[in-house]
């Protein structure tokens, strides 16, 4: 089994002035490849921030994470940014695509920022995940003219570009009506299953994180359960 993710002792805490607030308190976290996990919580126990900390968003306080077998707790900033886009995908809450930006030239992003340019192979591959996601309609749309849930799936797609080896989503369905929500889950478990591509999903909505393979709670900054189950087809 390839281990995606090793967090020790993860701790974080926000300094205002003198006022300190501890957000994290010792989160000891691993994720398998493959593995389709929803994180859940009460509102400010934390969710978003141990995200952000995995996501190299955001540095934590005290702890250390192993990444796709790499220690990066002492990377430059230079080398978290590199690692975050070679090798992590992102899902948020408001999909933050470019809004003059076409599907595919958000989907290919990712791959043609660092190149300066989107190349053929990069066309084709933004193509063909568009294709995946079930728009292969609003290729050469732009984003401002794609629905919510459409909009969420280039994300995923998107996110999906550069070949990650762990995806992060923060409420991924979170703005989205009960049926574009259950295409964009639908979509996730799928991309899991037949690729394997490995999921982290942060959610309040307990219908989401029953169909995932592991639920972790988070509470007061601890993580308090971890419970793994058989994922129906
Ligand atoms: N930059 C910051 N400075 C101080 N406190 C912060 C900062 N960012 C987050 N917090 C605090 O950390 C706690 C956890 O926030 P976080 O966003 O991680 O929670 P969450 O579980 O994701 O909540 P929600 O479900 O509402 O999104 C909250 O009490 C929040 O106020």
């Amino acid at each position: 089994m390839t281990r995606v993710l090793e967090a020790q002792g993860i701790e974080k805490v926000f300094k205002n002035g003198d006022e300190e607030t501890r957000v994290l308190n010792g989160i000891d976290l691993t994720l398998d490849k493959g593995e389709l996990v929803a994180l859940l919580g009460a509102s400010g126990s934390g969710k978003s921030t141990l995200l952000s900390i995995i996501g190299l968003l955001l540095r934590p306080t005290a702890g250390s994470l192993t990444l796709s077998g790499e220690r990066i707790d002492d990377f430059s900033e230079r080398q978290r940014a590199q690692f975050r886009n070679r090798r992590l995908g992102f899902v948020f809450q408001f999909h933050h695509l470019l809004p003059d930006f076409t599907a595919l030239e958000n989907v290919a992003f990712p791959a043609a920022a660092p190149a300066g340019g989107i190349s053929r192979e990069m066309r084709a591959r933004a193509r063909d995940l568009l294709t995946r996601v079930g728009l292969e309609d609003r290729i050469d749309y732009p984003a401002t003219r794609l629905s919510g849930g459409q909009k969420q799936r280039v994300a995923i797609a998107r996110a999906l570009m550069n070949r990650p080896d762990l995806i992060i989503a923060d409420e991924p369905t979170g703005n989205l009506d009960r049926e574009s929500a259950e295409r964009v889950l639908a979509l996730m478990r799928e991309v899991n299953r037949e690729d394997g591509a490995t999921f982290l999903i942060c959610t309040h909505d307990e219908g989401v994180a029953a169909r995932c393979s592991r639920q972790l709670t988070l509470r007061d900054g601890k993580l308090v359960s971890n419970v793994s189950r058989t994922i129906d087809a």
